[in-house]
């Protein structure tokens, strides 16, 4: 896997504007023309992280409500703490979100909450890369007000922000989204030409749930309603509990498989058969989920962990190499948004993402496997430099696009007012 993804080399990165222009050894002519030059020795340039699933507010909601079953915490602690949540809060709430993830190395997230426009604008002041979705339940009539709100977010954000933001369409998940309002969301997708982001099958409650109403798998559900005929592109959050069955049905689609392994281990959810989706072709890109059950968006916890699991219930060490991890947070994850200006790789002519990863520690030492390294010690407290749009969003670990004493400030006051009686 290593060498499908390029050696490491010596040298220089040259970005003008928004994009790379030249990597190895620059001309000296171009090199003259640089307005800003960044020492990166001993330092590693990589692609920067791809987050693919998140709910950046609920950041406010870290460690309120841990140690609960999925259904429990969900409905009588995060729905009732959200329902508290004003817009200013989600903005700030995102803005939460996005200083962690730049800090730790991620360029790029997925997400899907409510107030939108508000996460939009967290997303374009503060620099940082993005797919936005309006998460849909349809529990109760709202006379199509959550719809409208996503189909709004689609059409006013999509290209906003020099091109930084994206959109997809979000119902929630099979146990929130009944088969009517859910055709209606697929014939969307296909007439705006929009991915579907959704959650499946993260417990096994759910599919217990599912099969007494449908008499079907949550996988089975979405099949029938035409999901995964080949035409669309969705984006299946935790995908934890597929038969092999399942997962055949699911080959067709053009998107694939987010996974949280942190999220689905704190909630007790289970493990997800990534070796089986790799081993067949389907798509796997990594997400940490809402802080609120990952507690932290440091992507690289969750290539280690990927890779651990896998290990661990297959009982084999080769089960999920250091490259195949590594791959699905960058190149994977790219794909998995459906972002053609980024390749979750650093080439000539793609938007430069990218990250310096500070190799001078002890943790970090010796050079033997730079993807080892990556994989399995480095920790988003290694980055020192995150680059988006070719932008410089943190230097020598300072963020230079959101202030962190008003971020602070902010947060606390409000997360304390959030929580107040739930
Ligand atoms: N409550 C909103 C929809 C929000 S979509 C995003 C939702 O996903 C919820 N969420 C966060 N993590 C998970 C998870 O792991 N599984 C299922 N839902 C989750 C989160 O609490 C949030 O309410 C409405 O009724 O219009
Ligand atoms: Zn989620």
């Amino acid at each position: 896997m290593a060498e499908q993804m390029g050696s490491p080399i010596a040298g220089d990165i040259f970005i003008e504007g928004q994009n790379i222009r030249a990597i190895g050894e620059i001309p000296e002519e171009i090199a003259a023309s640089a307005s800003e030059v960044i020492d990166a020795s001993g330092m590693v340039a990589m692609p920067g992280l791809i987050n693919t699933h998140n709910h950046s507010p609920m950041s406010l909601l870290r460690a309120f409500s841990d140690d609960l079953r999925l259904m429990e915490w969900l409905e009588q602690k995060m729905l009732p703490a959200e329902a508290n949540m004003s817009e200013e809060d989600i903005y700030w709430g995102s803005l939460l979100a996005i200083a962690e993830m730049i800090k730790s190395g991620t360029t790029c997230f997925a997400d899907m909450y409510i107030h939108m426009d508000q996460i939009a604008r967290a997303v374009k002041d503060s620099g940082i890369r993005a797919s936005l979705t309006r998460g849909l339940i349809f529990l109760e009539d709202d006379g199509g007000k959550r719809l409208k709100e996503g189909v709004q977010l689609i059409e006013k954000w999509t290209g906003a922000a020099e091109g930084r933001i994206t959109t997809m369409i979000g119902p929630h998940a099979p146990y929130t989204c009944p088969p009517r309002p859910l055709k209606q969301v697929i014939e969307l997708a296909r007439d705006m030409n929009v991915p579907i982001h959704i959650h499946l099958a993260e417990t096994e409650e759910e599919v217990d749930k599912i099969r007494q109403k449908y008499r079907q798998t949550p996988t089975e559900y979405l099949y029938k309603l035409g999901m995964f005929d080949g035409s669309l592109h969705v984006l299946l959050a935790h995908a934890v509990h597929l038969s092999e069955k399942d997962i055949s049905l699911i080959k067709l689609n053009k998107g694939g498989v987010a996974h949280n392994p942190t999220s689905n281990l704190k909630l007790g959810c289970g493990i997800a058969p990534v070796k089986s989706y790799v081993e067949q072709g389907i798509l796997v890109g990594l997400g940490t989920d809402g802080a609120g059950s990952a507690t932290s968006l440091d992507l690289f916890k969750e290539i280690n962990a990927a890779a651990g699991l896998q290990k661990v219930i297959h009982k084999d060490p080769a089960a999920l190499d250091a490259g195949t991890v590594l791959r699905m947070a960058t190149v994977n994850g790219a794909k998995l948004l459906n972002i053609h200006e980024i390749a979750g790789s650093l080439e000539i002519g793609k938007k430069a993402d990218l990250i310096l990863v500070n190799m001078n520690r002890p943790h970090l030492m010796p050079l033997h496997n730079i993807f080892s390294l990556l994989a399995y010690a480095v920790t988003g407290a290694d980055v020192d430099t995150t680059i988006v749009n070719g932008r410089v969003l943190m230097k020598n670990r300072k963020l230079l696009t959101i202030d962190e004493d008003l971020l602070f400030k902010e947060v606390l006051t409000r997360a304390r007012r959030i929580v107040r009686g739930v």
